[in-house]
């Protein structure tokens, strides 16, 4: 009956009701449903049922979009130069983002819209040469302790790319959506999202990559706006969504985003150049140049502002191309330069007055005001965020169950790159298959069998490496981001990623050697071969794990490329085969120990030359024996359980090392810094402030709210995407 009710409404609602309602719809179906049995059960049913089901109850209310205004005041923003000098980014910047509204961010390049962006959303990293300084209130409090939800939607567009519309938005639900919620209820959730998005038909559709094709780049960019939405943001940010995007995609992804805003969230999109049917959908806009404020206001009365200032926009001209070429330099020449700077010093001012004039307005608004409204809004947010706190997520098992399951598709879906390593560890057997046929018992055919052994080992090593560094990097990014979000935990991440991987992972090694073994008359004897096999595998797995350890720390996939083959060459140079670990400078004696090739290389001759017996040479000399090859090489006292488990401890190494570098490498932010507004300029009458009818609350409004906040509660725990760590 609720279900009715709600579904009705949904359908007759106005657009902005019905999508935040839509998508609760199936959460409250599912909640009647339990309640219905609950109520049937009522006698039998345990306390902690009941708190489960209050508790459940919470959730589904927080999917209401919870209205949250952004204010910034005399936003600063600095970056240290190498020379000790500064360069100022963002020059007092002010602004207001209501619920409801649709925010464009609009400059030429290099204006500081990213930056604008970046320092709103709170995503300016902590200890960085950035400073960041003013005011970011959120429902009139510090932004970093409003407790309010938020999403960023990056530029770049990052998947699993074999995986499907849906599958990915599952896993997102799945991992971020409160555990008490039944897997009907998210799934209903999520195909709730794929209407919003406007999926529905690629709904089944992987995403894709380079060498699988999947989504178009609007679809993408849509499903990125889905994977944050999960979270039932009530700010989103947008970083310039429609660049690389066709103006039909383009205008699908602002649609998008304009339907959000409309239901109710408040929506800030950095753009650069828009068409002016995508320019109609802004309800605001903030202009930028040389990170200084021209305007910011509603956008359909900016050219009135800049008619009365002498700048007319022509007849059926598209307003944004207007804008943006009144607002860039010039530089084709010094006179030109000269004239574009004026006039933007112009403008600069005149909006720097306006601003100014709104302050002293607004402030004079505000005594009259009752605080009682803020602290309403206040404790309301409050209510919702203790609400979401309190609800436990996917706990470690289910995480890794999950994760396990999506690197499980990705790893045996992904035809191309499994078909890649096929066909290059076959032409590897079959190369080297030719080169070594057959080797017979001279004495030069112990140089030819420890040469198969060094090559065999260094391409099963590479060969590993090369495939892990080219995925890695990517995926780590991916990666960062989900944990950003509070998603899951490093060790799910790695636990899954591993048991997914190693399987597969095993079979190219295993191909390589079945194929090399019996055709280069390798030692004939069962045991031996299926050891040979084991000794591969276990040296592949080993330099997978290097390639990890590469791969999180090198900042791109171009610079994994470069570190990782550099660290095995001096592996393989320490591999055993070209230095005698007898004669390493005592400063070098632990490297042949933390040489992988070495490991392997010295197993794959203890398993191979004893018990062979070589002919002699022309003076009848030479070693005759397998055991007085080892002797020679200086490995007659290893054997290979020693050298499997010294191989074992340096592929746990870079296990280790990879999850504290992921751990450690968690992203940071700063706060923003109270500091002085808006640097002097000529023209204004005061610092400069929101400039809007209802003014943009003050810092120390904000401080009143926070320690009202404090009375109030202690445990509302903002959601982690929002939460900053302090500088
Ligand atoms: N980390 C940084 N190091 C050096 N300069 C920076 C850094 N971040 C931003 N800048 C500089 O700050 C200015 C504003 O950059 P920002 O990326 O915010 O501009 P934008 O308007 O988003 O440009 P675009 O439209 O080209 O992306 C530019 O001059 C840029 O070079």
């Amino acid at each position: 009956m609720i279900g009715f009710l709600l579904g009705t409404a949904a359908i007759c609602a106005p657009p902005h009701i019905g999508v935040p309602l839509g998508l609760t719809i199936a959460g409250v179906k599912a909640i009647a449903g339990r309640r219905r049995n609950a109520r049937q059960a009522k006698l039998h049913s345990s306390d902690s049922e009941q708190k489960l089901e209050a508790k459940f109850e919470k959730v589904l209310a927080s999917e209401v979009v919870e209205p949250v205004e952004l204010s910034w005041t005399g936003l600063n923003q600095t970056l240290k130069l190498k020379d000790g000098s500064t360069k100022q980014i963002l020059k007092g910047v002010s602004g207001v983002a209501r619920p409801g509204r649709l925010v464009g961010l609009m400059g030429p390049s290099g204006s500081g819209k990213t930056s604008l962006l970046t320092a709103l959303a709170g995503r300016v990293p902590a200890g960085s040469k950035m400073s960041l300084t003013g005011s970011l209130l959120v429902n009139g409090m510090p932004a970093d302790e409003a407790g309010h939800r938020q999403a960023f939607v990056q530029q770049e567009d990052l998947f699993y790319s074999m995986l499907s519309v849906k599958e990915t938005l599952q896993m997102a639900a799945d991992l971020r959506l409160p555990q008490q919620m039944s897997a009907e209820a998210r799934e209903a959730y999520v195909n709730q999202l794929v209407g919003v998005l406007g999926l529905a038909k690629a709904i089944d559709t992987c995403v894709g990559d380079e060498k699988t094709r999947g989504l178009s780049g609007g679809e993408k960019k849509r499903l990125s706006i889905g994977c944050e939405l999960v979270g039932s943001p009530s700010l989103i940010f947008c970083d310039e969504p429609t660049t690389g995007l066709d103006s039909f995609q383009a205008e699908k992804v602002m649609s998008t985003l304009k339907g959000l805003a409309a239901s109710g969230h408040t929506v800030v999109a950095s753009i650069h150049q828009p068409r002016s049917s995508i320019f109609a959908m802004f309800d605001d806009l903030v202009l930028l140049s040389e990170g200084q404020p021209v305007y910011s206001g509603p956008a359909d009365q900016a050219l009135a502002h800049f008619e009365a200032l002498g700048h007319v926009c022509p007849e059926h001209f598209n307003p944004a191309e207007f804008l943006a070429d009144l607002i860039s330099l010039d530089f084709a020449s010094p006179e030109a330069e000269a004239d574009s700077r004026a006039r933007l010093d112009k403008l600069v001012s005149a909006w720097r007055a306006k601003e100014a004039a709104a302050a002293a307005k607004a402030a004079a608004a505000k005594k009259a005001a009752s605080s009682k409204d803020m602290m309403r809004r206040t404790a309301s947010t409050d209510l919702v965020m203790r609400r979401a706190a309190e609800l436990p997520r996917a706990g470690p098992l289910r995480q890794l169950r999950l994760l396990l399951v999506r690197s499980w598709r990705q790893v045996v879906r992904d035809k191309a790159t499994n078909v890649a390593r096929a066909m290059s560890n076959l032409s590897s057997a079959v190369v080297f298959g030719a080169i070594f046929f057959r080797m017979r018992r001279g004495q030069s055919n112990i140089q030819d069998r420890m040469g198969l052994l060094q090559v065999a080992s260094i391409n099963t090593a590479m060969a590993s490496l090369v495939k892990t560094l080219n995925i890695f990097p990517r995926e780590r990014t991916i990666v960062a981001r989900e944990r950003a979000r509070g998603s899951y935990s490093i060790l799910s991440y790695l636990s899954a990623k591993l048991a997914a991987e190693l399987p597969v992972g095993a079979l190219f090694p295993l191909l390589f050697g079945a194929i090399v073994y019996p055709v280069c008359g390798l030692h004939p004897s069962l045991p031996r071969f299926a050891k040979f096999l084991g000794i591969l595998t276990l040296e592949s797995f080993t330099s997978q794990a290097l390639g990890l350890a590469v791969g999180s720390v090198a900042p791109s996939t171009e610079a994994a490329m470069a570190i990782g083959p550099a660290v095995m060459l001096v592996w393989i140079v320490f591999g055993g085969y070209y230095v005698n670990a007898d004669n390493v400078p005592a400063l070098f004696k632990w490297l042949p120990r933390a040489s992988l090739i070495k490991q392997a290389f010295e197993a794959l001759c203890v398993n191979e030359f004893p018990g062979l017996q070589f002919d002699a040479d022309a003076n009848g000399g030479g070693m005759r024996t397998g055991e007085q090859v080892l002797t020679w090489l200086s490995f007659d006292k290893s054997t290979i359980p020693a050298r499997a488990a010294s191989q074992a401890r340096i592929l746990l190494f870079y296990y280790w090392a990879t999850f504290c570098i992921l751990r450690a490498s968690s992203p940071r932010y700063q706060s923003v810094r109270p500091g002085t507004s808006a640097p002097a300029v000529e023209g204004a009458a005061a610092p400069a402030a929101a400039p809007s009818a209802a003014p943009a609350p003050s810092q120390a409004d904000g401080a009143a709210a926070a320690a009202a906040k404090a009375n109030q509660t202690k445990d509302a725990t903002p959601a982690p995407a929002v939460k900053s760590a302090a500088a």
